[in-house]
């Protein structure tokens, strides 16, 4: 498994979420830091079929740092068979949409499926306490991230105030889990919760022509929100 790569500087890792290899070889030319593969039409955690994944995983993999969604499972119990599913394919994190209604047994089950490289998808407008993060930690997942469900235009800071994800940021800090922010987000988002200091920002939508997450990737809307994070990097370590 390949960590998410260090930056010099303590700038987010820039995800962004590709539907293809092409899209794949593009996010990667254009400096993304983690490639995601996710259908885009299949809603927020739309799992592509596992010979797509593969196929990015071959395109990308021996480049940059790699996951992919596992869906959202509608049981507890088949939480595990889609991570596994999933990590199969040599994806280096696998991501799954997690409840806090889940039991701790099958939280666990699911992250020995992804053999340690598994991250927790939280969704704002569910109602989570941040009790979520340790148990998350607890059953051996490596990261945790908050998205939004409902790709209705509201964005995540639409959805959740600064301070909760400030509080929720430093809860898997303090746990030892890589933690990522997505939902919507535009390059205009960046400042304000690179400042929550998250493991890494996800991107769909923001990045893609017309803002509109089932059109193609855009390379110049990547290489803003790339610059963007940058440029933070560069104001820390003046
Ligand atoms: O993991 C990040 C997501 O793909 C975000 O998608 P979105 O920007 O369209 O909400």
């Amino acid at each position: 498994m390949r960590p998410v790569p260090k930056p010099s500087t303590s700038r987010p890792q820039l995800l962004v979420s590709v539907r293809d290899a092409d899209e794949a070889s593009l996010a990667c030319a254009a400096g993304a830091d983690l490639v995601d593969a996710k259908d885009p039409a299949n809603g927020a955690l739309g799992a592509l079929p596992v010979d797509a994944v593969r196929a990015i995983v071959a395109r990308v993999g021996a480049s940059v740092t790699t996951s992919a969604v596992a869906g959202e499972p509608d049981t507890a119990s088949a939480l595990a068979p889609c991570v596994a599913a999933m990590a199969s394919t040599g994806v280096d994190y696998v991501k799954v949409a997690v409840r806090s209604e889940h039991p701790d047994a099958a939280l666990a089950e699911a992250a020995e499926a992804a053999g340690g490289r598994l991250i927790g998808v939280l969704f704002a407008g569910d109602v989570f306490g941040l009790n979520i993060v340790p148990r998350l930690a607890a059953a051996g997942f490596r990261g945790a991230m908050i998205d939004t469900r409902s790709k209705d235009g509201r964005r995540l800071g639409d959805l959740l105030l600064p301070d909760d994800l400030a509080a929720f940021v430093a809860a898997c800090h303090a746990h030892g889990l890589l933690s990522g922010l997505a939902g919507s987000l535009d390059v205009d988002d960046i400042p304000a919760l690179a400042a929550h200091a998250p493991g890494y920002l996800g991107f769909r939508g923001g990045l893609c022509r017309n803002g509109d997450r089932r059109n193609a990737l855009d390379p110049l809307r990547v290489n803003a929100a790339l610059e963007a994070l940058r440029a933070l990097g560069r104001r820390d370590a003046a």
